[in-house]
């Protein structure tokens, strides 16, 4: 059998609605869920492969977007909360019990910075924004799928209509580099 990419992938994609504005997610647990309320709808949301992102089990694939950090609160069990990686830019507040990731924060200066990293397969209400692209693709040779069935996997991605890129989207990688030229002091005029 092909394997998942992602639930939210595999069997095509339900689109959201533009007037949601949020909901709640919570972890795996059986019991004293972690509960996170998002005050917003996310955007960007798109497939990763990268192995840092939380990815249901059997799937190759992580779905995350973002929503502004403002929107995001802890409403239960944030004791059950740790960081995965100090290191890391994306700082990833997984359950210590169930291992799923609940949000990850940038504190360091960045492009992305004051948008917070969210996995909306973990709330139960609908209307999230579906997925727009699929990131990082490549990176899934790392976690040890086979470099020869790359094609499928971009071809399912393109199945559902969704472009597939092996790092980010281009309007997210302009958003990189103007951030970057601008810190090398660069101007431009009518951003
Ligand atoms: N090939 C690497 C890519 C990791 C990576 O750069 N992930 C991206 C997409 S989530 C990122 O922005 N990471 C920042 C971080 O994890 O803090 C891997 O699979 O581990
Ligand atoms: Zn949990
Ligand atoms: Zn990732």
């Amino acid at each position: 059998m092909a394997p998942s990419l992602h639930p939210l992938i595999d069997n095509g994609i339900t689109p959201g609605s533009s007037s949601f504005s949020g909901g709640k997610l919570h972890c795996r647990c059986a019991s004293d869920q972690v509960e996170i309320t998002l005050n917003s709808n996310v955007a960007h949301n798109h497939a990763c492969g990268c192995s840092k992102c939380w990815k249901p089990s059997g799937s190759l694939f992580s779905i995350v977007g973002v929503v502004p950090r403002d929107a995001v609160s802890v409403t239960a069990n944030a004791s059950k909360l740790s960081l995965v990686d100090k290191e890391a830019t994306i700082q990833r507040n997984a359950c210590k019990d169930c291992g799923v990731h609940l949000f990850g924060r940038i504190e360091k200066d960045h492009p992305f910075k004051g948008l917070d990293f969210v996995h909306v397969e973990l709330s139960d209400e609908k209307g999230w924004q579906e997925p727009q692209f699929a990131g990082f693709v490549s990176s899934i040779i790392e976690q040890g799928s086979h470099p020869k069935e790359m094609d499928e996997v971009r071809a399912k991605f393109k199945a559902v209509g969704l472009q597939t890129y092996d790092v980010l989207s281009p309007v997210l990688m302009d958003l990189i580099s103007t951030f970057t030229a601008q810190k090398s002091g660069i101007r431009f005029a009518n951003l």
